[in-house]
């Protein structure tokens, strides 16, 4: 007898809080006090048998499958299967619309509104019964009948005062407000099948041991809990805004960078090539400050620059090097016969057998006018006669009916030591004079002329 009192089992609405809830398989809320006290006051100790919904709670109680509902009223659709214990829990229940609606008072003053009540819970079979004139419309749970007067679907919702209230506090509904009090009050009992009768006397005793100070204590507790137990999204929700604003000023950023770069390398692709063209003028002016227009051969001051080069390296190690002076034999008189245009020509053509006849290391000048120079370095003054009889020759060969025939006088002189720019330039000079003087078109290294054979 005594094994049967312990582990009690029991069913409760899982979702009628802050009466009774189920939360993680375990029960809570204003009926789980209560059992708590009189577990304390009886030998009876519970078990909870966790249910989806308050059908199957009544389902289960029905099929013995639990033997008792913790927290319900009595009525005579419920005497069938269920025996009750005295009351231990009052509560009122009232009457909820939308706030554009006036006050009603209680449940005569409605005639042909509708009215939403959960189906199966003891206010549904009272209404049908005592007003048959109401539209009752029945609801699954609390929660939907108060959303559909909300939504304006439903005209009243009637229910529990303090589980409705507190789902308008949870669900945060803004447009609802009571609007009178249902005549009929919550009186809350233990409802115990018809197999588990003998639980009753000690229910009943331990009912009746709860003192005012036990109530208290329980209305305490369910003054300051919240039986609904939501996700608080707001850290979540926060992190996610402020980890979006950091992707999108972190995209937004590259994408800006990812532009400005490319930007960036196609104008440093624009600068470069118009630096490759700066430096290729440059080097072309560079190149044109150094040469005659006209023959394209070095000009008067890169050969001066080139002489004293040559002096340093005579100095310096003694090198042997000639200079050449060539001189146009009787130009003026070409000029004054085939044009200066054709005198043009010939200067052109008596470079380019120059440059033919010199060596990539010789600087081959146009002095000015017709006078042209050749600096040979590493040349002693027996090749430098023979590179100047070379290019007499091969100026013969240049002869032709558009270019006459056109001689040269040429000085040459070797660098000797001690001998200044000028001293040098001076004799080479004086050598093409000599060979001038002693008739022209021959070769003179000062003293000792030869005359090109003809
Ligand atoms: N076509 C042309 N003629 C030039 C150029 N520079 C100088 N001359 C001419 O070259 C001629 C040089 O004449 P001269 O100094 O009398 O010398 P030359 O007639 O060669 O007589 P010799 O030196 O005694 O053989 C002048 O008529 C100048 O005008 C030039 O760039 N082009």
């Amino acid at each position: 007898q005594k094994a049967e009192l312990t582990k009690i089992k029991y069913c409760v609405d899982p979702k009628w809080a802050p009466y009774e809830a189920i939360h993680n398989k375990k029960h809570e809320g204003i009926s789980k006090e209560y059992l708590d006290i009189i577990s304390q006051k009886s030998p009876l100790t519970f078990q909870l048998v966790p249910t989806t919904d308050w059908h199957q709670t009544l389902e289960f109680v029905k099929t013995n499958k639990c033997h008792f509902i913790s927290m319900l009223n009595q009525s005579p659709e419920r005497d069938h299967f269920l025996t009750f214990s005295d009351v231990y829990f009052h509560a009122p229940n009232a009457l909820y619309a939308h706030y554009d609606q006036p006050m009603i008072g209680n449940l005569s003053s409605i005639t042909t509104q509708s009215i939403a009540v959960v189906l199966d819970y003891r206010l549904y079979h009272y209404l049908k019964k005592n007003f048959p004139h109401i539209n009752v419309i029945a609801v699954n749970n609390e929660l939907e009948g108060l959303e559909k007067v909300e939504a304006k679907e439903i005209d009243y919702y009637v229910g529990s005062y303090y589980s409705a209230n507190k789902i308008i506090q949870d669900a945060s509904f803004s447009k609802l407000r009571i609007v009178g009090i249902a005549e009929l009050e919550d009186k809350l009992r233990i409802g115990v099948n018809k197999h588990s009768e003998f639980l009753l006397p000690h229910l009943n005793q331990a009912i009746s041991k709860i003192s005012e100070q036990d109530h208290q204590t329980v209305f305490d507790y369910f003054k300051t809990t919240n039986f609904v137990h939501k996700t608080d999204y707001t850290l979540v929700l926060g992190l996610a805004c402020f980890f979006s604003a950091i992707f999108i000023i972190l995209y937004v950023g590259y994408s800006r960078s990812v532009r400005f770069s490319r930007a960036l390398a196609s104008k440093n692709k624009k600068l470069k090539a118009l630096h490759a063209q700066l430096d290729a003028k440059n080097k072309q002016l560079a190149e044109l400050a150094i040469r005659d227009p006209l023959t394209m051969l070095y000009n008067r001051s890169h050969l001066a620059e080139m002489i004293n080069q040559q002096i340093k390296l005579k100095d310096r190690y003694n090198k042997r090097s000639c200079l050449i002076m060539i001189d146009i034999d009787d130009f003026k008189q070409i000029n004054d016969t085939l044009g200066h245009k054709v005198g043009d020509d010939i200067l052109k053509n008596l470079s380019n057998v120059l440059i033919k006849c010199a060596r990539n290391s010789d600087i081959v000048a146009r002095w000015g006018g017709e006078e042209f120079v050749l600096l040979c370095p590493e040349t002693d003054i027996d090749k430098a006669i023979l590179l100047a009889k070379r290019f007499q020759q091969a100026l013969q060969e240049m002869k032709s009916e558009a270019c006459p025939n056109v001689t040269c006088s040429i000085g040459i002189s070797e660098l000797h030591t001690k001998d200044s720019a000028d001293e040098w330039f001076i004799s080479a000079d004086n050598a093409m004079y000599q060979a001038k003087a002693q008739g022209k078109n021959s070769i003179s290294t000062l003293g000792n002329t030869n005359k090109v054979s003809t």
